[in-house]
């Protein structure tokens, strides 16, 4: 991209970054109550950036409290849609402002790429703001049969409180993914970013308050999952939780939900995603940039990342080698270098978990090496019981098999837990779509890997997800309810409302 900068230009730019380290409640900068904060690192070199507040269960409180305020005196959700929309549509250009600013702090914080921040996670940010800023004052309510005698209503309200609980591998992306929609609708939100990468979501809300969005509206509360995440899920005063990150946590949020007020939950989690590639596939060597793209993009850290490619028998080898050439134009290293394509893993933890899946016991194809927190893309050649194959990596990890046919493809394709996304190449386009349909998945991409755009939904079957779904008119469902109004025009005021 000719206009990204040099290493030297972007290590500068770090330097000179100011970065937020407090909560972000009704409309200012806090310390949490406790006074207590913990270290947020760069994970490329290890080194502490900042302390950021550990806010817990009282600051969480203050936090609803504010949000509920301002979404009952109305100061953002009753407003006209096309004032909302102004506002957010104004956020949207303070963001492209401090683009720059806020691609490289999310490169500090979570050890991706600058050019993925730069050419992906800030310009989508940008575009799904406008996206649903410009979708709110287009969405017309509706009337339902009814006599002559009555009109029967059908309104969309916004839900009211929404805890927002990000995971670390898109911290600002996914952040736009859940203000975009709740905040259009007239939500009031409490962010709980991940601790890992708090940095962005406290300048956006820095951002949100210059753009207009009032005081109480947009809330960031930090801290750690059983001290931020549990108490949000558990808060009596919260309507809705919509959450991003593993199953396990994801089943915990409905728990939460059970054992207290039933909020209503929405869950995007974990995914083993299949790319299929049979033996008709046109062109192998765009397949195979195809594969490495959906497997190694974002270091893997990806939930709907490709990892696990189910190959026809016949061209496994030849496929293999295209994607490791493919795989070798992916430079890995510093994330500030523009020219680097692989990163750093979030944190140490995570690329501990990572390593353990390369004990060496399996056949290794490519890469196999990690260390000091970066991890080669890799490709293990494994059968379909493997721990590899079947538990979700979240790193640059692809693991490979082997089938004869469409219809073996496709059984082991839904032979697991997860239902997020799936790929499927062949050039007999009738049987790529039969095998699109009978994936069990909720994006399967034909001769490509994606996972849509501001346009499309995002979300799982199986246990990748439950309640709802990202982007699109359909994440606008959401963060609204349906209230029913009916009115009877009768004369006769004894009539019986029927
Ligand atoms: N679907 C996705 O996009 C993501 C999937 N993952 C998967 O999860 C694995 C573990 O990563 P984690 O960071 O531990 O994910 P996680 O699911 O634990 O974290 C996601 C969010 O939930 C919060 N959280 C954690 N424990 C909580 C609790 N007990 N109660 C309430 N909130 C809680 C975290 O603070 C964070 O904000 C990864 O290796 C990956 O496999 C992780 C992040 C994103
Ligand atoms: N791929 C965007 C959603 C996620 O990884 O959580």
């Amino acid at each position: 991209m000719s206009d990204l900068l040099t290493t030297q230009e972007y290590k500068s730019i770090a330097a000179g970054l100011s970065l937020p380290h407090q909560a972000f409640i009704d409309g200012s900068f806090r310390s949490a109550i406790s006074g207590k904060t913990f270290a947020t690192t760069n994970p490329a070199t290890g080194a502490d950036l900042t302390q950021i507040a550990a806010c817990d269960a009282a600051d969480v409180d203050v936090a609803v409290e504010k949000a509920r305020d301002a979404f009952e005196d109305g100061r953002w959700s009753r407003l006209h849609p096309s004032a909302r929309k102004e506002v957010l549509i104004k956020l949207a250009k303070l963001i492209k402002r401090n683009a720059r600013e806020l691609a490289v702090m999310e490169s500090l914080d979570s050890g991706k790429t600058i050019f993925d921040c730069e050419t992906v996670d800030v310009p989508e940010t940008i575009h799904c703001l406008i996206w649903h800023a410009e979708l709110i004052d287009k969405i017309y309510d509706q009337t339902a049969p009814a006599s002559d005698d009555h009109l029967a209503m059908i309104l969309r309200e916004p839900v009211g409180v929404v805890g927002l609980v990000l995971p670390w591998n898109f911290p600002l992306l996914m952040l736009a993914w859940k203000i975009g929609p709740a905040l259009a609708a007239g939500c009031s939100v409490v962010v709980k970013p991940a601790e890992e990468t708090s940095l962005t979501a406290l300048r956006i809300a820095e951002l949100a308050m210059e753009a207009g969005i009032p005081a109480g509206v947009f809330n960031v509360v930090t801290g750690s999952g059983p001290d931020v995440g549990e108490p949000l899920g558990r808060h009596p005063d919260v309507d809705m939780v919509s959450f991003t990150g593993s199953t396990a946590t994801g089943r915990r949020f409905l728990s939460y939900s059970g054992e207290s007020n039933l909020k209503e939950v929405t869950l995007e989690m974990g995914g083993k995603n299949p790319a299929i590639v049979m033996a008709d596939a046109e062109n192998l060597d765009r397949v195979a940039a195809h594969i490495v793209n959906g497997a190694f993009w974002n270091m893997g850290e990806n939930c709907s990342a490709s990892s696990r490619l189910i190959v026809a028998r016949e061209i496994k080898d030849a496929l293999i080698d295209k994607i490791i050439a493919h795989a070798r134009e992916w430079p890995m290293g510093d994330p500030l270098d523009p020219a680097n394509r692989i990163g750093a893993l979030v944190s140490q933890a995570h690329f501990d978990k990572v390593c353990s899946y390369l004990d060496g016991s399996q056949r290794i194809l490519l890469g196999g090496t990690a260390e000091n927190g970066f991890v080669e893309p890799t490709i293990l050649e494994v059968p379909a019981d493997a721990k590899a194959w079947r538990e979700e990596i979240f790193g640059p990890v692809l693991s490979v098999t082997t089938v004869d046919t469409m219809d073996q493809a496709v059984a082991l394709a839904n032979d697991t837990e997860y239902g997020l996304a799936a790929s499927v190449f062949s050039s007999n386009i009738k049987q790529a779509l039969r095998a699109a349909r009978a994936i069990r998945a909720g994006t399967v991409t034909v001769n490509s890997f994606g996972e849509g755009d501001s346009a499309t939904p995002f979300g799982g079957y199986k246990q990748s997800g439950f309640g709802g779904r990202d982007n699109g008119i359909h994440a606008h469902d959401q963060y609204t309810q349906i209230k029913t109004l009916w009115i009877d025009l009768s004369d006769d005021a004894d009539e019986a409302v029927s």
